[in-house]
């Protein structure tokens, strides 16, 4: 049988960890590395919910091959120094939540790639944690994102002979503080480039059959969109909640966001504003999708502007409302 992880010596009084977990992304914009990380990304059965005999063959013999060099030449035009863009903005919230929270050790980890929930865990578990707070980067609750996350941290600890304490933010889509901070990009890009004909708020979609199946996500996704929408005192018919990214043949959530730009475009609105409340951080499917990829379909149809509203990032507003997220679950754990 294969023995636990062995606790560490000391028997201190133990350190608090809060581990923020964003879903990844390659370790390089290249062919090879972008093969690695779809394949994990993949072949989790909360992502694809298909039985592997059906879903393997078409994964190994035409999305990977297909898609991967495909999905390389994207990340090498939006790739940074320092890396991935969703792994340097997780890298910097982080750093603002490490500075707003210095009695908690806050820790990154990526659900697929690196860094590996398993190898932060270890790391920690090496320096003496004792209570574990999750924190995935999603404001809205999905099986596929953040049920996907207690799965890995469940699979680690189930490893290991001494478990910490644990606890898990499930969603903040309604959450006072981070609605005020959504609230305020908005009004900040507004205040620069003054007003659009019309906001589009997109989330990235799910295949239709997970809402039918009970996923909380696309209530959650309305629910926080009416409520920023409220804030910002725009009327019905002001803006619209789509959902993008789609992937493979079958029916997603929809409205779909570049049908629906286009289908505006063809309209005769001129101008878009496109905020994407479901990315904590900017990532291909913000800076590549919607702001190249749609941008240019937009203007296609007749539109003139399509003004991309940059995610939440490491922004000052971003960090206090997940270190008041973060502070409110911690509350009541005894030492
Ligand atoms: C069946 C496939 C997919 C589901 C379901 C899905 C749900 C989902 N994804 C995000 C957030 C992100 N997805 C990102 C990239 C991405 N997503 C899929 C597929 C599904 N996502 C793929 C194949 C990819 C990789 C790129 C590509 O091949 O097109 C990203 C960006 C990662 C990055 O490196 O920048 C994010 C973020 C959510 C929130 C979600 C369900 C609600
Ligand atoms: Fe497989
Ligand atoms: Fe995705």
């Amino acid at each position: 049988m294969k023995p636990y992880l062995d606790a560490p010596a000391s028997a201190g009084p133990g350190r608090t960890a809060l581990l923020v977990v964003n879903l990844g992304t390659p370790d390089a914009p290249t062919r090879g590395a972008v093969h690695r990380y779809l394949a994990q990304f993949l072949h989790d059965h909360r992502v694809v919910e298909l039985t592997r005999w059906l879903w393997c063959p078409i994964l190994h013999f035409i999305i990977l091959p297909l898609r991967s060099g495909k999905v390389a030449k994207k990340y090498a035009s939006i790739w940074v120094e320092g890396g991935s863009p969703l792994l340097v903005y997780t890298q910097r919230l982080a750093q603002g939540l490490q500075h707003a929270m210095p009695d908690v050790s806050v820790r990154v980890a990526m659900r697929y790639g690196n860094p590996s929930v398993p190898d932060v865990l270890r790391k920690l578990q090496e320096e003496g944690m004792s209570r574990l707070l999750v924190l995935p980067l999603y404001p809205q609750y999905s099986a596929s994102t953040s049920g996907s996350v207690l799965d890995a941290v469940g699979k680690e600890l189930a490893g290991w002979r001494r478990t910490p304490d644990l606890r898990f933010i499930a969603d903040y889509h309604l959450d006072g503080g981070w609605l005020d901070a959504m609230e305020a990009r908005v009004r900040a890009h507004w205040d620069l480039h003054g007003r659009a004909d019309q906001l589009v708020m997109s989330f990235h979609g799910l295949p239709k059959r997970y809402e039918k199946a009970g996923d909380p996500y696309p209530r959650q996704c309305e629910a926080g969109a009416r409520a920023l929408a409220a804030r910002l005192g725009l009327a019905e018919g002001e803006w619209k909640l789509t959902y993008q990214s789609r992937f493979g043949r079958e029916e997603w959530l929809q409205p779909y966001t570049d049908k629906t730009l286009e289908a505006l475009a063809r309209d005769g609105v001129k101008t878009v504003d496109v905020v994407c409340p479901g990315f904590a951080v900017d990532c291909l499917e913000t800076l590549e999708e919607i702001a190249v990829e749609n941008g240019e379909a937009f203007r296609h149809a007749g539109g003139e502007a399509l003004r991309y509203i940059s995610a939440l990032n490491d922004e000052p507003g971003h960090v206090a409302a997940l270190a008041a997220i973060a502070r409110r679950q911690l509350q009541g754990w005894p030492h």
